[in-house]
């Protein structure tokens, strides 16, 4: 089967994009592992579908899989570069599209300066909508770590995130810890596991080791997640930006019960056929 696809990322954050609308395909989790396969395939952090709705008040349907082939909720630097392939496939001919996914509607908007910004819903705190095994919702929560305890928040951006603050971006302990938090036994379905740095009330710097995927360069559900975070806690204001390793994201909420707001790029790098 020659599939085609179109090459993309958000920060740094890679995707290969399929238009399931033009192409009728029904990918297994071993070729979704093939296709995100850096070595053996064409290479990314995730697969994005393009489907059309089953929900009458949405413009398309939007699939996300992990490179580990498992399918997810939510997926916020490719819902940028969602909107961007869409229209320049001449899809659509709307500038902001309603997006169906797994874990509800989200809204990109194409800038006129070529940014998008998305968005992505309400956060979601209780335990059981994360989900995050607790006896109740708390701001945060101890967390047994290899022979630490660390303190996290607990957020749900459609996804779930367990975020921590570190004093220093560069030293956090991601290689040590990330796939122990990824994998804990308090997260059912697991979680993508922020570091966040506190540079002052506007700005944060962040990394994330996906559920998944391990570190990206850039997780926009992680970054929405981290923001909220700092602002639950008191170190954030409404409007932060946050600084990933791939560049930067804006994001911005005004409390409990609001949407959450991200805007930043969506680039696509190349278009190509694989042979599956
Ligand atoms: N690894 C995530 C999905 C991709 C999220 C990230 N790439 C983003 O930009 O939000 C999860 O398993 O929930």
């Amino acid at each position: 089967m020659k599939l085609k696809f179109t090459k993309m990322h958000g920060l740094g954050n890679d995707f290969v994009v399929i238009d399931c609308i033009s192409q009728n395909i029904s990918l297994s989790g071993a070729q979704f592992r093939f296709l995100a396969d850096r070595h053996f395939g064409i290479g990314c952090d995730q697969i994005l579908l393009v489907e059309n709705p089953t929900r009458s008040d949405a413009d398309f349907r939007y699939r996300i899989f992990n490179a580990d082939g498992g399918e997810v909720e939510q997926c916020g630097n490719g819902a940028r570069c969602f909107v961007r392939f869409v229209h320049d496939k001449g899809l659509t001919g709307k500038s902001e599209i309603r997006v169906e996914t797994a874990s509800g509607i989200i809204e990109p908007r194409l800038e006129a300066d070529g940014q998008v910004t998305v968005n992505m819903g309400a956060p979601r705190f209780e335990p059981m909508e994360i989900p995050f095994l607790a006896e109740k919702r708390a701001l945060t929560y101890p967390l047994p770590v290899g022979d630490k305890i660390i303190d996290i928040s607990a957020v749900s951006m459609g996804n779930p995130h367990a975020v921590q603050v570190v004093d220093h971006i560069d030293y956090a302990p991601v290689a040590e810890q990330g796939t122990l938090i990824e994998n804990h036994p308090a997260f059912p379905a697991r979680v993508n596991a922020g570091f966040m740095q506190v540079v002052d009330r506007t700005h944060i710097k962040l990394r994330v080791f996906e559920r998944g995927s391990g570190e990206t360069l850039a997780c926009g559900t992680g970054a929405c997640a981290a923001a909220v975070a700092g602002i639950t806690r008191g170190l954030l204001d409404a409007q932060v930006q946050v600084s990933t390793r791939g560049g930067e994201l804006a994001i911005r909420w005004e409390g409990e019960g609001q949407p959450v707001w991200m805007t930043g790029p969506a680039v696509t790098v190349f278009e190509g056929e694989i042979n599956l």
